[in-house]
C-alpha cells in the first residue's frame, strides 16, 4: 500500500475464554469505548461502525450494527454496518473500515470483532460452524469443523508421511508463547509429550488431530480504530499497513488440492510485493492456527518452506519465540483462544502491539514488520496484513 494507507490509531482487547456472565452488549461497548479512548478520540469523531461476528446460529441478537450505539449514544445516526467472511470476519471488518477511510466517507472508522460462543455444547458448536463448508458436499462431517482439518491432515500425512511429531511440536509452541499473554483463553504450558501422546486428556477428536490440535471455543472481544493517514499524523500514535490483501478461493475442498493453501500462498505473494518485501523481513507473524496442521500448511503457503517441508520450520526452532521468524507470539488461536468474529481484529491488535513495541511479556524484541494471516473455512477466505508502525 501507500503512504495513504489508513492506519491503526488505537486498539482494545477483551480477556478471552469463557466468560459467564458477561453481557455480550456491554462487551462490545466496552472494548469500542476503551478503543476509541486508545486513539485519543471521542465517539463524536468516529465517522463510520464495521462489526464483525460470525452467521450462522452464536449471535444472541442479529442485526448487530447498531448495538454500540447503547453504550455511546454519541455514535447514533453513524453508518454502521456488520460484516461476515467466516473465520476471517474480523479481517473483512478491517478492510470494510478501510475502505469506509479511502472512499472519504469516514476520517476514522471504529471497527469491532465479537463473538459468545461457550454458551452452546461442543456438538453444537460444531454444527454452527460447519455451516460455513460447501452444504452440499461437506454437511454433517462428523467432529464440526475439526473434521475438516481431520480430513486435510490425514490427506497430508497420506502424500507426505506422519507429521504427529510437528503438529504436537506446533500446539507446545502455541501453549508455550499464550503463558505470556495477559488476555489468553488458556495459559496452559502443557509441553510436547502432552500434546504428542494420546491420553484420556488428549484423545483423537477427527482424524489424526487430538484435542491438543484444535483451537479452543472462546468468547471474546476486540477492537481497533482506523484512521485516514493524513489525520493519523498528528495522533498519539499509528501504525500502517504495508500490505493489506484479501484472496478468495472455491468454496468446495473437492475443488482444490486439500494438502495446500493455494489462495493463501497467493494473499502471502501479494502481500509481500504490495509491501516490497522478502518474507524473512518480517518480524513475526500471527497466524490462523485453528488446528495444527493449518499452522503446517500456512508455513508452506507463506513461503518458510516447500510443500511437503513445512515440519522443518516449527522441528528446526524457525517458528519458535526466539526463531528465525516468532509465529503466533501471542500463543495463536491454539492457546490465546478463538472466538471466531473477534479472531481477525485481535490477531491485527496483537501485530499492532508488537509493531508499537507494547506487547509486554510477548514481545519479540526491536519488532519491525508484524504479519497476520486470519482464514474463514479451509483456506476460502484468506486475508494477508503487514503492519509496521509509523509513530
Ligand atoms: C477456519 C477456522 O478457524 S475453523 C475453527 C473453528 N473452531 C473450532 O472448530 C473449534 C475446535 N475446538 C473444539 O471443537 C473443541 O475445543 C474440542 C472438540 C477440541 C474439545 O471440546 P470438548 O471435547 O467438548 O472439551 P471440553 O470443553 O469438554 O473440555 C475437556 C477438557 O479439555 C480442555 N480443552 C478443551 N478444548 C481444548 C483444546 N482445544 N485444546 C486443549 N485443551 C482443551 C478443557 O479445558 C478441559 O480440561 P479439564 O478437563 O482439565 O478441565
Amino acid at each position: 500500500m501507500t503512504a495513504s494507507s489508513p492506519c491503526i490509531t488505537g486498539w482494545n482487547h477483551s480477556q478471552f475464554g469463557k466468560l459467564d456472565g458477561i453481557d455480550p452488549e456491554a462487551l462490545i461497548g466496552q472494548v469500542a469505548k476503551a478503543a476509541i479512548e486508545h486513539a485519543g478520540l471521542t465517539p463524536e469523531d468516529i465517522g463510520s461502525i464495521h462489526i464483525g461476528t460470525f452467521n450462522g446460529g452464536f449471535l444472541y441478537q442479529d442485526f448487530p450494527s447498531s448495538l454500540v450505539f447503547n453504550t455511546l449514544p454519541a455514535l447514533r445516526f453513524k453508518p454502521a454496518v456488520r460484516v461476515e467472511n467466516a473465520c476471517a470476519t474480523g479481517s473483512a471488518a478491517i478492510h470494510s473500515g478501510m475502505q469506509s477511510i479511502l472512499s472519504g466517507q469516514a476520517r476514522h472508522a471504529l471497527v469491532i470483532g465479537f463473538e459468545k460462543m461457550t454458551e452452546l455444547a461442543t456438538p453444537q458448536v460444531g454444527e454452527v460452524l460447519l455451516k460455513c463448508c460447501y452444504a452440499k458436499e461437506e454437511a454433517g462431517i462428523p467432529g464440526g469443523f475439526a473434521g475438516v482439518f481431520g480430513k486435510i491432515a490425514q490427506a497430508y500425512f497420506d502424500r507426505y508421511g506422519d507429521q504427529s511429531d510437528a503438529l504436537a511440536a506446533i500446539a507446545a509452541k502455541n501453549h508455550k508463547n499464550g503463558m505470556s499473554n495477559p488476555y489468553a483463553h488458556m495459559r496452559k504450558d502443557f509441553g510436547f509429550d502432552f500434546c504428542r501422546n494420546v491420553s484420556e486428556k488428549n484423545p483423537f477428536v477427527a482424524g489424526p488431530l487430538k484435542r491438543t490440535d484444535c483451537s479452543l471455543i472462546s468468547d471474546g472481544a476486540a477492537a481497533l480504530v482506523l484512521s485516514a493517514a493524513d489525520a493519523a499524523k498528528t495522533m498519539q500514535r499509528a501504525v500502517t499497513f504495508r500490505a493489506a490483501v484479501h484472496v478468495n478461493d472455491f468454496l468446495p475442498l473437492s475443488r482444490r488440492d486439500p494438502t495446500r493453501f493455494e489462495a493463501g500462498a497467493l494473499a502471502w505473494q501479494q502481500a509481500l510485493k504490495q509491501a516490497d518485501l522478502k518474507l524473512l523481513d518480517l518480524s513475526l507473524v500471527e497466524t490462523h492456527d485453528c488446528f495444527t496442521i493449518a499452522e503446517l500448511l500456512e508455513y508452506e503457503a507463506m513461503g518458510l518452506a516447500e510443500p511437503g517441508q513445512g515440519a522443518r520450520a516449527i522441528l528446526d526452532g524457525v517458528t519458535a519465540k526466539n526463531g528465525r521468524l516468532p509465529i503466533n507470539p501471542s500463543g495463536g488461536l491454539k492457546s490465546k483462544g478463538h472466538p471466531v468474529g473477534a479472531t481477525g481484529v485481535s490477531m491485527h491488535v496483537m501485530a499492532a502491539m508488537q509493531a508499537s513495541h507494547d506487547a509486554g511479556d510477548m514481545q519479540i524484541p526491536n519488532a519491525r514488520y508484524a504479519g497476520v494471516f486470519n482464514m474463514g473455512g479451509a483456506a476460502v477466505a484468506n486475508y494477508v496484513s503487514i503492519l509496521e508502525r509509523v509513530h
